[in-house]
């Protein structure tokens, strides 16, 4: 039965999409120009985070409903990554196999026009990186469960890449199977995970062996091939290894939070909503990490993490990695650097970088 008003508001969306085709061209072939005055700069790196970061605040700010400011954004996010796309192709690596939370955070960063190469490891993600294999990566490096992944601090005082970009992902874990939960025995689960699902699988499969692998996508690639097996991953994984969502949301934290790094080889310029991340050592003599932190507090600048790390250049010896709020060329910021590198028995700035958008 023909509704009228139905056709007469599809009608009206049909035309709406034609104005959004049109518009959509259009920012295309500007976005082309941009990446030939680019080119004719001599630009090497065409992705401009800190100008990909206004962007998407400005369009969540300006948003007119009805559709949340997340839902713009991640609109915004792919139609910049399309025209990213468009000027130079964007070669970013991440922890692999396909279907990791890593994978989901370069997406959601970069969006889905990014040239995404999966990597065995986070140490592959730097040297990929530093040898220009990739020209960015994305590395886990805190969760807000378990905290720090020591490695991924570790080997950004090892290179001498810089932190260009943070993306925050909400976890969801998923217990996924081929089987149903009464047959499973046991669950292929990377050590992160199984932190931040301890008491989940305490109470539910007390008695399942727990194997240990590289990766999220690694579990439900070796469930698959295991009939008395499971694992916990991500749905993207569970659909790319054909494995049923047993139990959805089995992580013990409801707020479980993994914040990821982009690395690459770029220095942002600033743009009001920045974090500078910082590794120091403090002279070893008492007080010497008040006397370096005070003028932060003193300048009133507010440092959102400090974490604390063995040097390995000694014994007992400790290097602090803080992440400040502002841009290392901010007025406010600069000169208190200044003092802090004065007073620090060493001390490396590893980027400042805008703030995650959503
Ligand atoms: O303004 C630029 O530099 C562009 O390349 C355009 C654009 C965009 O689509 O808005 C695309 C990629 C950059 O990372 C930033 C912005």
């Amino acid at each position: 039965m023909k509704n009228p008003e139905l056709a007469a508001l599809r009608k009206a969306i049909d035309q709406v999409d034609q104005q959004f085709l049109q518009l959509l061209g259009e920012r295309g072939r500007l976005a082309q120009q941009v990446g030939a005055v680019k080119q004719a700069a001599g630009e090497v790196n065409f992705y401009h985070p800190d100008r990909e970061s206004e962007i998407l605040r400005r369009v969540m700010a300006d948003n007119p409903g009805p559709f949340s400011s997340e839902q713009v954004a991640i609109i915004f996010r792919e139609i910049i990554s399309a025209g990213l796309a468009l000027e130079q192709p964007l070669q970013v690596a991440y922890l692999g196999p396909a279907g990791t939370f890593s994978q989901i955070a370069a997406q959601k960063h970069f969006g889905r026009a990014a040239v995404l190469q999966p990597t065995a490891g986070i140490a592959e993600i730097f040297r990929l990186v530093d040898s220009d294999q990739a020209r960015f990566g994305v590395v886990p490096v805190e969760n807000s469960t378990e905290g720090s992944v020591n490695l991924s601090l570790d080997l950004l005082l090892d290179y001498p890449l810089q932190i260009c970009g943070e993306v925050q992902l909400r976890i969801v874990h998923n217990l996924v199977a081929k089987v149903p939960i009464s047959t499973v025995r046991r669950v292929y689960v990377h050590y992160q995970t199984r932190a931040q699902c301890r008491q989940w699988l305490a109470t539910h499969l007390p008695q399942a062996e727990l194997v240990d692998v590289a990766s999220n996508a690694v579990a439900a690639e070796r469930a698959a091939a295991d009939a008395d097996g499971s694992a916990i991953s991500t749905t993207l994984a569970a659909e790319a290894y054909g494995l049923d969502i047993l139990v959805a949301g089995i992580e013990d934290n409801p707020e479980n939070t993994t914040r990821f790094l982009i690395i690459g080889k770029i220095h942002t310029r600033p743009t009001g909503n920045d974090k500078t991340s910082l590794v120091v050592a403090a002279a070893n003599h008492p007080g010497s990490l008040h006397a370096l932190l005070s003028p932060l507090a003193d300048a009133g600048i507010s440092l959102t993490r400090i974490e604390s790390r063995p040097a390995r250049s000694a014994i007992w010896e400790y290097v602090f990695y803080l992440d400040l709020l502002g841009h290392c060329q901010d007025a406010a910021i600069a000169p208190v650097l200044d003092v802090l590198a004065q007073q620090a028995s060493f001390c490396r700035c590893l980027g400042s970088y805008p703030r995650a958008v959503f």
